[in-house]
C-alpha cells in the first residue's frame, strides 16, 4: 500500500456543478467522498461514478448490536489537545455538550435528541467505531488512518474541521552520518542499511509506519515504538530516525532533528468519522449525522469545507451513496465526489 502525503487537487466538473479530486488516502485505497450541500436546492442530487474505482462485494452481514440500541452514539476526544477544540467547535455549532459532572464519560446534546455523547480516548474511538459501540466520532485523521487500518467501515463523514492541524512525518538527525541526507531516496540509497544492520525507527505508528518505508524502498528496517518524546530516541541511540506527529516543528528542531523530502506520511486534521454500517443501520444515525453536517456546514461555510466520504473498497459505497442521497431529509443536495486521480 503507497502512504502518500494528502493534497487533495479538487477539480470542478462545471456542467453537473459537481466536483472531485484525488483521494485523501493512499492510492491502493478506494475512499470516495461525496460532498453535500444542503444550501443548494436546486441541484438534483447525482453520484460520479469512476470506473476506475475498486469495487469489490458487499458484506451484507449486520451487526447486531448496532441495530439493537435505540440512540445514536458519538465518541468525542475525553483528554488531550482535541478534548477542548472538539467542545468548542460542537460550541460554535450551536451543539452543547451536557456532561453532569466532569468525570461522568456519559453526556448529551440537547439539541439532538436522540444522541449520546461518550467520551473517549481518540484511538479508543476508532476501535469502538469498528467494534460497533459507537456510531459517529471525531478525532485526527491520524488516529483513523492508524488505528481505523484500511477498515472498510470507517467513513469520513468531514474530512477537514479545521482544527488539530498537523502531519504524519519522518525525521533523521541532521548531523552525522544524515547530515547530508535530504530525502528518503536519500535515505534509501544509504550502504548502512543491511538485514543485519537494519535502520531503527522509533514510533508510536506501527500500522502506518512500516507501510510507508515499504513504500519508499527501505526493506531494512526495525521500528522501536514508545508512547510519548520520541524525538529523544536518536540522541539517546535508541534510534536513527523517528516517525511522528509534527505541528509547529519546534520539538524535532530542538533535537536536532530534520524532516525531509518524500518523509510526510500524512496531513491531519480533526474529522468527523462514522461506521458506515452504522449509518446503513442504526436508527436515527443518517438524520443525527446530517443534523450535525449541516451545522458544521453552517459554521464553516467561510471555508467552503463539507464533506462526506465513503469508502469506496466495494461496491457498497455505491449503496451508501444511494442510500445517503435517497434520505427525503437529504433531497436536494449537491454531491462532490474525490476520487484517485
Ligand atoms: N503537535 C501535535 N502533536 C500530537 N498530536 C497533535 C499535534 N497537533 C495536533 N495533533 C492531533 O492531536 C491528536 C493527539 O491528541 P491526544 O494528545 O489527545 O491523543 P494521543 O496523544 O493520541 O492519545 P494518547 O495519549 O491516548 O496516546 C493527534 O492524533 C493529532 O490528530
Ligand atoms: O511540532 P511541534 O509543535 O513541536 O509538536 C510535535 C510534538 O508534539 C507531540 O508531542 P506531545 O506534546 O503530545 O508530547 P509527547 O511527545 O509526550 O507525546 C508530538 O508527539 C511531537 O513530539
Amino acid at each position: 500500500m503507497s502512504i502518500s502525503p494528502l493534497q487533495p487537487k479538487v477539480q470542478q466538473c462545471a456542467a453537473a456543478s459537481l466536483s472531485y479530486s484525488t483521494s485523501l488516502f493512499p492510492s491502493s485505497s478506494s475512499f470516495r467522498i461525496i460532498t453535500l450541500r444542503p444550501s443548494i436546492s436546486s441541484l438534483r442530487p447525482v453520484v460520479c461514478r469512476f470506473s476506475q474505482s475498486q469495487a469489490s462485494v458487499v458484506d451484507g452481514r449486520i451487526d447486531t448490536r448496532v441495530s439493537e440500541r435505540n440512540e445514536v452514539r458519538l465518541g468525542l476526544p475525553s483528554k488531550g489537545r482535541m478534548a477542548s477544540d472538539t467542545l468548542d467547535l460542537l460550541k460554535d455549532c450551536q451543539l452543547s455538550v451536557k456532561q453532569v459532572n466532569p468525570r461522568q464519560y456519559v453526556a448529551e446534546i440537547p439539541q439532538l435528541s436522540n444522541l449520546e455523547v461518550w467520551f473517549q480516548r481518540p484511538k479508543d474511538i476508532v476501535r469502538k467505531l469498528l467494534s460497533g459501540d459507537l456510531d459517529l466520532g471525531i478525532v485526527g485523521f491520524d488516529t483513523v488512518s492508524e488505528y481505523g487500518k484500511g477498515n472498510e467501515d470507517l467513513i469520513l463523514v468531514h474530512d477537514a474541521l479545521e482544527y488539530g492541524d498537523c502531519r504524519l512525518s519522518f525525521a533523521i538527525p541532521n548531523y552525522g552520518i544524515f547530515e547530508n541526507v535530504k530525502s528518503m531516496r536519500e535515505l534509501a540509497q544509504m550502504p548502512q542499511w543491511t538485514a543485519e544492520k537494519p535502520l531503527r525507527v522509533a514510533t508510536g505508528f506501527t500500522y502506518l509506519g512500516p507501510k510507508f518505508m515499504k513504500e519508499n524502498g527501505l526493506e531494512h528496517v526495525i521500528f522501536s515504538t514508545a508512547d510519548g518524546a520520541l524525538e529523544a530516541a536518536p540522541a539517546m541511540g535508541i534510534a536513527d530516525a523517528i516517525l511522528d506527529l509534527v505541528s509547529s516543528g519546534t520539538t524535532l528542531r530542538e533535537n536536532n532533528l530534520k524532516e525531509i523530502e518524500g518523509g510526510v506520511v500524512l496531513e491531519s486534521q480533526a474529522v468527523l468519522v462514522a461506521s458506515r454500517k452504522s449509518l446503513m443501520q442504526q436508527k436515527g444515525a443518517l438524520d443525527t449525522t446530517h443534523e450535525i453536517l449541516e451545522r458544521l456546514e453552517a459554521h464553516l461555510r467561510a471555508i467552503g469545507q463539507f464533506t462526506v466520504t465513503a469508502n469506496m473498497r466495494g461496491s457498497s459505497a455505491d449503496e451508501v451513496a444511494e442510500r445517503v442521497l435517497s434520505q427525503p431529509s437529504l433531497s436536494g443536495l449537491q454531491v462532490r465526489i474525490r476520487t484517485e486521480a
